[in-house]
């Protein structure tokens, strides 16, 4: 496919999500049924779609519609590209611009230049203060590719040097002793050896910089309370190798990789439906509203409503009375979720500590996407000795 074929095929694409399908849906059934389209072409046209749905209003401000067309427009203005380059017409590509077209389109501002809806451009502005901008607009940019090493198996100059060897760049990041940003060869990279044999792991780096905040001193009888995939439950296993880890998850189906993910790692990790007895360490890392991962899930941005929130508000409270009662006298809990926003991070911490006088607040920190990773909160709130 040519480049402009790519604008074309990306904007039909676009036009069924505007229609009320699912990004990965209409992807999908594009991939099945597009035969021509090689792996560059499926990765270009992906990236087009995603770079849209992180900037769903600015492109249709600037390219003047809605629908998926004119959001191409819009995405190759602000990106400073001359539209006539790719719309002429040629084999697949895009009609020529209409006279209407070219004098359409604006500059976007306000919620329209951060790409999020009114009421959340609010919230950042009351809950961020002077990062709220920077960190709407880090949410328009593509994610960073980053890797943990697994120091079950590795130091991060061997990882660093396999990786070199494989064909894979990459470079040391300050949000984690253990991450490594992929500068070259991303997709390539679950196929070396250093993935393979569990040097390596897929994991953004503030996600790993959550697990470094947790205090190991004690971890005897670790619970990952919230497991899913295991990513966070990998990088425990790695950090408190002693401890007898514990993973769970209210839907068993979304630890169905763990066991093979963990004995590629070299981890020994116990899965759980029943946890029982008490922890010295709990993590609850939280269903959430994903909003310090919405560069890796911009349809979450849109999708997220008020009502929503309140009900994740209502999940996380309860999540957190339940893990506080598997915590071990002088024992750590730490609450953790990938949201920028209060609501979910400091106001549960500040309600679950005025209803619980006998705990305290211990290592904190809220993780913005300008920080380089997503964005994460993490808390860990320490029990009182009985
Ligand atoms: C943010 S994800 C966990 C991500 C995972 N810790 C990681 O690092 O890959 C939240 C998880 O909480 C689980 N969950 C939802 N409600 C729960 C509950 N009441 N008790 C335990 N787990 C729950 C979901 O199934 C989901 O897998």
């Amino acid at each position: 496919m040519t480049p402009a074929a790519r604008i074309q095929a990306a904007a039909e694409l676009i036009d069924r999500i505007v229609a009320g399908e699912a990004a990965e849906k209409a992807l999908t059934t594009w991939g099945r049924t597009s035969r021509f389209a090689g792996s560059k072409d499926r990765a270009a046209v992906r990236d087009h779609v995603f770079d849209v749905l992180r900037m769903w209003r600015s492109t249709a401000v600037k390219g003047g519609g809605e629908h998926g067309r004119a959001r191409m427009l819009g995405l190759l203005r602000l990106r400073g590209i001359d539209p006539d380059t790719l719309f002429d017409g040629k084999g697949h590509a895009p009609a020529p611009l209409t006279e209407a077209e070219r004098a359409a389109g604006r500059m976007p501002d306000g919620a329209d230049a951060w790409d999020l809806p009114d009421w959340l451009a609010d919230r950042f502005r009351s809950d961020l203060g002077e990062a709220a901008g920077p960190t709407a607009l880090a949410l328009r940019e593509r994610a960073p590719v980053f890797l943990r090493v697994n120091t079950l198996k590795c130091a991060l100059a061997a990882a660093r040097d396999r990786l070199a060897a494989e064909g894979v760049e990459t470079a040391p990041h300050t949000l984690s002793p253990t991450a490594l940003e992929v500068l070259s060869c991303a997709r390539g990279l679950v196929r070396t050896g250093a993935f393979t044999d569990g040097w390596v792991e897929l994991q953004d780096a503030a996600s790993q910089a959550v697990v470094d905040l947790i205090p190991p001193e004690g971890a005897g009888r670790v619970l990952d309370f919230c497991a899913g995939g295991g990513g966070k439950t990998l990088a425990l296993a790695a950090r408190l190798p002693g401890a007898a880890l514990f993973a769970h998850d209210a839907d068993p189906g979304r630890m169905s990789d763990l066991p093979q993910r963990a004995a590629r790692a070299g981890a020994k990790v116990t899965v759980t439906r029943q946890p029982e007895g008490a922890f010295d360490l709990v993590i609850a890392d939280v269903p959430c509203s994903g909003s310090g991962a919405w560069r890796r899930a911009p349809e979450g941005k849109w999708r997220l409503t008020e009502d929503r929130l309140t009900d994740l508000q209502s999940i996380q409270a309860d999540i957190l009375a339940t893990c506080a009662s598997f915590v071990a006298p002088g024992g750590c809990l730490a609450y953790a979720t990938c949201s920028v926003l209060a609501a979910e991070n400091e106001a549960q911490v500040a309600r679950f500590l005025a209803e619980r006088p006998g705990w305290r607040r211990g290592p904190s920190r809220q993780f913005l996407p300008s920080d380089g990773g997503d964005g994460f909160f993490v808390c860990c709130l320490i029990s009182g000795r009985a």
